[in-house]
């Protein structure tokens, strides 16, 4: 990776992504920003989710949000997955409490013609949000992030949430071409949405294939795989971390790995040493605290705390996260005391 002269460089959080020694283990945790706090809640109030993405005061506002409460090692820009789908004009909308609403899903050669390419033009509230988020974040790293094309496909052939990715499924099993070109042109989308945030300012960034643990290793590698890799590389030749995340994905980790990420995000259902062992060496892990964990009393959250910790203690770079999102309904003060007990914990 090249080096780069930023105020972020010698941070904790991108220490361990360039697997170095750290003087803590850092922390920062998916979702950081959002329902969990009421101070999230009042600012977003009468303020719908895709609109608030597209106001750069209020983007700021929310992405320091969690900083400030909870001392955590980086922040992680607030926005969401379909953001660029939006802004090339599919029609879509985040309904509450449901997600991403696709109102003509993809299901024919035809229906591509909804996907063009981005333009930093399309998305410059987003320039300008990091532009004035990295003034204020100062040495704390700002990530920058996108849906992976296989959890993307998945919204936009399905036309919203699934469990089983029948209709994403039944296209990349029943007519492979047209899924390789869907993929293909949201690789583009993903990898020039992603170069925005990094020309921006972003020190990291983060590829969310959220829903990649539906599929086997064999599919991944032949269906998925080369989209995922087509977005890692285009960004390579800046030299940030790159980060990979999946959802139940203990099974693809070392794919994950080789589509070219630089740390692999590991759920909760795979310890971090196993986790290692199938991820191969060169690579930091991130994770994995189970986020229902938060729901016990401290004492238990600091035993479980330990464990993933303990399990990370021979990783070559650890960077410490939920191994998912914050749910909504989680105690703030259970993740600022938790940010506090693996600093303490890990102070070297
Ligand atoms: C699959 C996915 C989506 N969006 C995202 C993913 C990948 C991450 C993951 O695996 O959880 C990514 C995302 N979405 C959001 C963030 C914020 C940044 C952060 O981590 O702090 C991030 C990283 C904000 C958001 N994105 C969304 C919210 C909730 C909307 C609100 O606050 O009104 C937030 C804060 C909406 C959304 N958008 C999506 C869903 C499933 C939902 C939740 C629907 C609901 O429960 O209401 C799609």
């Amino acid at each position: 990776m090249g080096k780069q002269p930023t105020a972020t460089y010698d941070s904790a959080f991108l220490k361990a992504c360039r697997r170095e020694p750290v003087p803590h283990t850092p922390v920062w945790f998916m979702r950081q920003a959002g329902r969990s706090l009421p101070e999230y809640r009042k600012v977003r109030e009468g303020i719908p989710m895709l609109e608030s993405c597209m106001r750069p005061e209020l983007v700021t506002e929310i992405t320091l949000q969690p900083v400030r409460r909870h001392n955590v090692d980086a922040a992680i820009y607030f926005s969401d997955i379909v953001v660029p789908l939006k802004a090339i004009g599919v029609d879509l909308d985040i309904k509450p409490g449901v997600g991403p609403v696709v109102e003509r899903p993809i299901r024919s050669r035809a229906d591509l013609a909804q996907l063009r390419d981005l333009t930093p033009e399309d998305v410059s509230y987003v320039t300008e949000a990091i532009g004035m988020l990295t003034a204020e974040l100062g040495q704390t790293p700002l990530i920058g992030f996108a849906g992976a094309p296989f959890t993307l496909a998945s919204y936009l052939v399905e036309g919203g949430p699934s469990r089983t990715y029948e209709n994403a499924k039944a296209m990349m099993y029943g007519d492979p071409e047209l899924w390789a070109d869907l993929l293909d042109r949201l690789a583009d989308i993903t990898a020039a949405f992603l170069k925005v945030q990094i020309e921006a300012g972003a020190s990291a960034v983060q590829l969310f294939d959220s829903w990649a643990g539906a599929l086997a290793p064999a599919d991944y590698r032949r269906s998925v795989l080369p989209a995922s890799a087509k977005v890692f590389r285009a960004v390579e030749a800046y030299g940030v971390p790159r980060i990979h995340f999946g959802v139940g994905t203990g099974e693809l980790l070392g794919l994950m790995g080789e589509a070219g990420a630089d740390v692999v995000g590991v759920d909760w259902r795979v310890p971090l040493d196993e986790a290692a062992r199938r991820v191969g060496p060169g690579k930091a892990l991130q994770g994995n605290l189970d986020p229902t964990v938060l729901f016990a009393p401290q004492e238990a959250v600091e035993a479980k705390t330990r464990e993933v910790l303990d399990a990370a203690a021979q990783l070559e770079g650890h960077v410490f996260n939920l191994g998912h999102g914050v749910m909504p309904s989680t105690n703030p003060d259970a993740l600022t005391r938790l940010v506090e007990y693996v600093h303490t914990r890990t102070a070297r």
